[in-house]
């Protein structure tokens, strides 16, 4: 997993909540480089990953780190991140110079670190992730999902996959056939194949995910009931195919293929949508009303917004 290190330069006064800003927008870890710092006993959250010389502190105002996982919401999360950063000034909180800067960290130093910070996670009434290297023993409920990501999008922790885990509980029926368009790691999957799916196609067009896929498909017994492949979103689909799609994808893409998921459904089917910041709730739900679905229910978790959504029946 890749990761890029959000640095801000601000003020003493702005630390706080610009700490609480960046934790509430899912960075895995925040640094604070406060010359103050330097006469007392600076303690880390990265421990001996990331190190700091005296050389790195600012001469005045503080610098914020944070870090975030590179992934396709990154630009999003970044975009949002800076916005209510900006919006502190209307409560009168001083953000000094406010440069901001975005790289990629060197990917050596951080390729196994991220491990570190995942952890089994309870992501739904049912299910919890697990990652391949740690030692769970889940109680009799609870059923698990084995997760190794690698390179590809898709721990389970993000809010977009969470949100969609819990929408895939609520809506599989014993038997459903089941599409998961951008499977990345192949999570939700998983998850639909665990929830009693008779047969799930997993798509993904990025060759790294459809091979991480299909470890995590092996890995979780799931291989005589999911098909991963390469595939552009739902090209080459037949019309009716799914009593259930999940798509955790951007709010663009969402809005921009509605009317072929709408195609590919059979009538009464589910449409889970998720990876939908909240600014652009409002054009998806006009999307896949255009489309002609019947909106069911729409859930949120920090700044990330689901829509589950009904292809009607005809004779209704
Ligand atoms: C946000 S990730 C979601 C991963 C996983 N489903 C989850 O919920 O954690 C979106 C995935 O969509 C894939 N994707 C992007 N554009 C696509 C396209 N045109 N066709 C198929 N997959 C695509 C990306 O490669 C990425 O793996």
């Amino acid at each position: 997993m890749k990761w890029a290190e959000f640095s801000i330069h601000t003020t003493q006064a702005a630390v706080e909540p610009v700490c609480h800003i960046l934790h509430q927008s899912g960075a895995s870890g925040v640094v604070i480089e406060d010359p103050s710092d330097l006469v007392k006993e600076w303690s880390k959250e990265f421990g001996t990953v990331y190190e700091l010389s005296p050389d790195d502190y600012p001469e005045e105002g503080v610098i914020v780190k944070a870090y975030f996982p590179v992934n396709s919401f990154l630009n999003e999360t970044i975009e949002e991140t800076k916005g209510e950063i900006n919006g502190l000034t209307a409560h009168h909180i001083d953000l000094g110079r406010n440069q901001v800067s975005v790289s990629e960290v060197d990917e050596e130093d951080w390729a196994t670190a991220w491990k570190k910070y995942y952890h089994p996670i309870k992501v739904s009434n049912r299910l919890t992730i697990i990652p391949t290297w740690e030692e769970y023993t889940p109680n009799e409920e609870e059923m698990i999902i084995e997760l190794d990501p690698g390179m590809a999008f898709g721990t389970g922790t993000h809010p977009t996959t969470i949100l969609s885990i819990q929408a895939l509980e609520k809506s599989i029926k014993s038997e459903d056939r089941v599409l998961d368009v951008g499977t990345g790691s192949g999570v939700l999957a998983i998850a639909a194949a665990k929830l009693g799916a008779s047969s799930v196609d997993a798509f993904d067009l990025d060759d790294v995910a459809v091979t991480s896929a299909i470890g995590n498909v092996e890995l979780n017994q799931s291989v005589s009931i999911i098909n991963v492949r390469q595939n552009d979103l739902v090209q080459g689909v037949q019309a009716d195919s799914y009593q259930v799609v999940v798509a955790n994808i951007l709010a663009e893409v969402i809005t921009s293929f509605a009317h072929d998921v709408y195609r590919i459904l059979q009538q009464g089917g589910t449409y889970i949508t998720s990876g939908i910041i909240k600014r652009k709730k409002q054009d998806v739900k006009d999307a896949l009303t255009e489309a002609g679905f019947v909106l069911k229910e729409v859930t949120e978790m920090d700044d990330w917004v689901a829509i589950i959504a009904e292809k009607p029946r005809y004779d209704a």
